[in-house]
């Protein structure tokens, strides 16, 4: 039986998205993330190191890390095979969930609409990230989407800031907030870990209750 990703997240409502151009800062980042108190982070498969990144920061062992953009079997594959114990896609793509429910690893598959969610929840996934929150309507459009399925649990992420944090995480069909503005591409391109660290420290400051 497979692990929800609630017990992989082990009560984590903050998950940084992370987008790594260089996976030679890998280790810096896992650091800043860390120090800042963030216990899990979401590597995406948009670059051509992403799998490096992945292995690294899963070796690390400060961070849970899970693999983000996942759109096939075979980067479910690849991504477990780096060290992913979870699976996050931006759409629901049958054949990504079947396969992360074959090898065992929590999918978190995206969904912008009310059919979308009613494929996901018969797939067995409880857990879907709203994609892309913010220009979908934000909390209003979670919370309409949510009504009629008080078992779906969501991980809103797109365009989301640190000033959105409370008002999701108030929510109680938000199990998580995901986003990218803890370590954004100027950060680690300017190398700024401290800043990323500043700014988790802070998501993780308005997440814990
Ligand atoms: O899948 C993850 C998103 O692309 C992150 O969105 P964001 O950069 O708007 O936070």
């Amino acid at each position: 039986m497979t692990a929800g990703i609630d017990s992989v997240l082990r009560g984590s409502r903050i998950l940084p998205v992370l987008t790594v151009q260089d996976p030679a800062t890998t280790h810096a980042l896992a650091d800043a993330l860390a120090a800042g108190g963030a216990r899990c982070a979401e590597v995406t498969f948009r670059t051509q190191g992403a799998e490096q990144v992945l292995e690294t920061m899963a070796a690390h062992g400060g961070l849970t890390v899970g693999a983000g953009t996942v759109v096939t079997r075979d980067q479910v594959e690849r991504a477990m095979a780096a060290g992913a114990r979870f699976v996050v896609s931006p759409g629901y793509d049958e054949e990504v969930v079947a396969r992360c429910q074959e090898l065992g690893v929590p999918a978190v598959p995206g969904i912008a609409t009310a059919t979308e969610l009613m494929r996901a929840l018969r797939a067995g996934c409880h857990t879907v990230k709203l994609f892309p929150a913010e220009p979908l309507g934000g909390l209003r459009m979670l919370r309409a989407l949510a009504a009629p399925f008080p078992q779906a649990r969501f991980i809103p992420t797109g365009g989301i800031e640190e000033r959105h944090l409370a008002s999701y995480l108030a929510d109680r069909a938000v199990l998580a907030v995901g986003g990218s503005w803890m370590a954004t591409a100027a950060h680690l391109e300017r190398g700024d870990y401290e800043e990323i660290r500043r700014l988790t420290a802070a998501a993780v400051d308005r997440s814990t209750p």
